[in-house]
């Protein structure tokens, strides 16, 4: 039998696909990789939030898991909505890759610690409320599509430099035009960046599940993930809202940061938690929490009503 793993189409996705195939194959497990065209693909003029489905990159890939035409799924954990539609499962984590953003660009002289006023090119509102917040003087340029096409658009002149997250760039092999490395603490990124994550119905085979878990599923990843997620749930964030969330080893802790952003970078509310790896889950809401106490939900809701 062969594990039939479903994927978007888009370079960066068949490069995680082929990933996730090189690991089943290392574990003696048979592959064959389904390309599968998701509704966010074949829109690409209008931002995402305003597509208006949820599960835009998701839903015909779920379809093909229901009806049993695809095995696996693999994901960008980060594009993963914090709740699954019923009957599906992230069942295993790659580990995790440079969790940071970067600037992209040909010009060397284009960094956010330069003070230098550029035009800079991202759709990301988490991205978008962050540099208002932080970086008033950088022009902010909407710019939507594959990695290879925002590059493009670059290229073209659209903007002077592109806001990406490290790990899409690197697995591109765009390291070359990599000017600056964010810290953390200013552009602490989404929930689940730099993670692979694999999508499977919850009525998968249990012996196949545990097969693939043990090719592809990097514990501490998992561990981090689950804090992570569970911390966007209660917030019930998806990708569009400017959440942010990281949660990272500390020793033997499991230590998270998270927060909202204003979209005009008017305001910024942060919480901070930390436990022990059995307990991830509660630590995330505990954080979600400490946040709605502050006046998170107020924030969130007037977010969305500008989206
Ligand atoms: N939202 C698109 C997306 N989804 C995952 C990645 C990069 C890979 C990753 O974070 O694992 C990107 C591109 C980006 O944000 O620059």
């Amino acid at each position: 039998m062969k594990v039939r793993i479903g994927t978007r189409g888009s370079q960066l996705a068949l490069w995680q696909a082929y990933w996730v195939q090189s690991q089943l194959e290392k574990g003696g497990l048979e592959t064959e990789i389904v390309k599968i065209e998701t509704k966010g693909d074949k829109i690409l003029d209008v931002s995402i939030h305003k597509i208006g489905s949820k599960g835009v990159f998701t839903e015909e890939i779920e379809a093909q898991l229901t009806d049993g035409r695809i095995d696996i799924a693999v994901h960008s954990a980060k594009d993963m909505q914090s709740e699954l539609p019923a009957g599906f499962e992230l069942m295993a984590f790659s580990e995790r890759e440079t969790p940071n953003d970067v600037i992209v660009s040909h010009n060397k002289q284009l960094t956010l610690g330069s003070g230098k006023k550029f035009r800079l090119g991202t759709s990301s509102n988490r991205r978008v409320a962050t540099l208002r917040r932080h970086f008033p003087h950088i022009e902010i340029v909407p710019v939507r599509g594959n990695l290879q096409r925002r590059i493009q658009k670059m290229e073209e002149g659209h903007c002077d430099a592109l806001l990406l997250a490290y790990a899409g760039v690197h697995r591109m092999e765009y390291d070359d035009l990599i000017v600056e490395k964010l810290p953390l603490d200013i552009f602490t990124p989404a929930v689940g960046q730099g993670s692979v994550a694999i999508e499977a119905s919850t009525t998968l085979d249990a012996d196949l599940k545990k097969q693939i878990r043990a090719c592809l599923n990097h514990e501490p990843t998992e561990k981090l993930l689950l804090a992570e997620r569970a911390f966007l749930r209660r917030l019930h964030g998806g990708c569009s809202v400017p959440v942010y969330g990281l949660a990272q080893w500390d020793g033997d802790q499991v230590k998270l940061k998270g927060g909202i952003i204003g979209l005009q970078g008017e305001v910024q509310l942060e919480a901070e938690g930390a436990c022990e790896a059995a307990v991830v889950e509660s630590m995330g809401l505990a954080v979600a929490e400490e946040l709605i106490a502050q006046g998170g939900d107020e924030l969130l809701k007037s977010i969305r009503e500008q989206l």
